[in-house]
Parts: C-alpha cells; structure tokens; sequence
C-alpha cells in the first residue's frame, strides 16, 4: 500500500505540490491522472526517495520512505525509462544484477531471475544483448528489473509514452497479471483511454492537488458525463495537455 500524506513541494517558483494526499491500495490498479505539469512525476520521484518533500509524508507499506528508505525501498519497485537500458548487457545479466542490488543474494538473484525471465515469456531474448531490442522487449526487461525482488509495491511513470499499440497491450496484460497477484499498483498517465482500460482508482490531479478520487464511473456520476475524458475536463476545466 502506497499513502501520500500532505505532501508539498516547490520547485524553484512552481508549487508542485500542493498538500497532496492520497493512497494506492493492494490489488488494485491506481491511475494519476492529470494534465502537463500537474505534479505527477513530483508526486512519483517523492514516493521513491528520489526528492524531498518540504511537507508532508509518504509510506510505503507502512514505512515512512523519509525516515527509513532502505526499508521502504525494498517493498518497492520502480519501473524505469524503458530506452535507458544497460545495452552491453543481457536481460538475465541487467535484470540479477538489479536483484542483488535489492538484497537478493547471488543465488536467490539468479533463481529469481530466471522465474521472472519465465513469468514475463522472455526466455528466448534472456540471453541476448540489450542492444537492438524492439520497444516491447525494452519495455518487458525493464518491468522484469522492477518487479524481480518481487515488491508489493509497483510505480511506473507514464509507462506507455513511446510504446507501439502491440507493446502497449503487453503491458495492460502485465499490469493486470501484477493487480491479480495482489500487488498495488499505481501509475500516472495522461492518457484517457489507459485509465479508463486499466484502473480500479483515478486521482484527478491539477496543479500539485487531489480534484477528485474515484473508480472511471464513479468520476463520470460525480461529473453526470458519459466518459472519463468529458469528466476529466469537467474537473480539470480545461482540456489543455491532455492525450485522448
Ligand atoms: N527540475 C525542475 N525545475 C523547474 N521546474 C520543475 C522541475 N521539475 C518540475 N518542475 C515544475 O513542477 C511542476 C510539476 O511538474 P511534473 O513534472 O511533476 O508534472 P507532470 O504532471 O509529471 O507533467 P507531465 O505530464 O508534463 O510529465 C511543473 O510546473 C514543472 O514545470
């Protein structure tokens, strides 16, 4: 489980984030959903440790990722940008050595390498060099690394941006397979038609602050829309940075 508590943050000018609270529940698919320069990537790069807030907490599991981030981390996993690969090495080399980092030991890293190598149908790529490798494939090493030391927890930054509509599809499938196993996910997109496919729960984000919480129906009865995407501009009130 993944809280946010009050966080704030400003960056130079710009308050990022505004008192920002929410939270992202195990088993199921949470979606942050908000226009360009809503304070998504802010709000992701806080949950992971990666800036500090000026207020306010995140958890994970738990665990305040301030105050204790080696533990907070290990119930953690984040996707990374899927172009930045390691191309010298190979799925199976990138993705164990990802897994000790994590605290595996070298066998449980090789054992856990390979049952994920196998969950993800990469068995015919493990062995391959990086370099060269299509979107898709790119896209399922880098899950692999994040999700080998197996973390309840999973964040991915607009994991789709630059994926083909078959990679695309291979990763709803992958994110669905991580809700069923009982993980928490939580994503952030601006893409209408992921939320509306993939997530249990919507954070309307604007501005660095919550507009509004709620499964893609429960959005549209608050709003009275058909569709995620007229609801969405209802509570944003504009329809600038968003991708249908
Ligand atoms: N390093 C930085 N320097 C200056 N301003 C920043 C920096 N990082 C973020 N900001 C500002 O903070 C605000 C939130 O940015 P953030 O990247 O979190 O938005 P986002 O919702 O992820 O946007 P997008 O959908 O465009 O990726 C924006 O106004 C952005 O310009």
């Amino acid at each position: 489980m993944i809280k946010v508590c009050n966080l704030s943050k400003k960056i130079g000018d710009v308050q990022a984030l505004n008192n920002l609270s929410f939270e992202a529940n195990d088993g199921q698919i949470t979606g942050l959903l908000g226009p360009n320069g809503a304070g998504k990537t802010t709000c992701l790069r806080t949950v992971f440790g990666l800036l500090q807030a000026d207020e306010g907490h995140a958890e994970i599991d738990g665990v305040d990722v301030a105050k204790s981030p080696i533990q907070a981390k290990q119930q953690l996993g984040l996707f990374p940008d899927p172009f930045g690969l390691y191309e010298r090495l190979t799925p199976r080399e990138y993705i164990s050595y990802f897994a000790e980092l994590n605290g595996l030991s070298r066998t449980q890293a090789k054992d856990a390498t390979q049952k994920v190598l196998t969950e993800l149908h990469m068995d015919d790529i493990a062995d391959r060099r990086c370099k060269g490798f299509s979107q898709g494939q790119r896209m399922k090493t880098a899950l692999a690394q994040a999700i080998v030391h197996q973390p309840t927890n999973i964040i991915l930054d607009e994991p789709t941006r630059g994926l083909d509509v078959m990679s695309t599809r291979v990763l709803r499938d992958l994110l669905k397979a991580l809700k069923k196993q009982g993980h928490c996910v939580l994503f952030s997109s601006h893409v209408m038609q992921e939320v509306a496919a993939l997530c249990d729960q919507v954070i309307v984000m604007a501005e660095g602050k919550v507009v509004a919480v709620g499964s893609p129906d429960e959005l549209c009865q608050q709003t009275g829309k058909d569709s995620l995407e007229d609801a969405f501009i209802q509570l944003i009130g504009t329809d600038e940075g968003i991708a249908a």
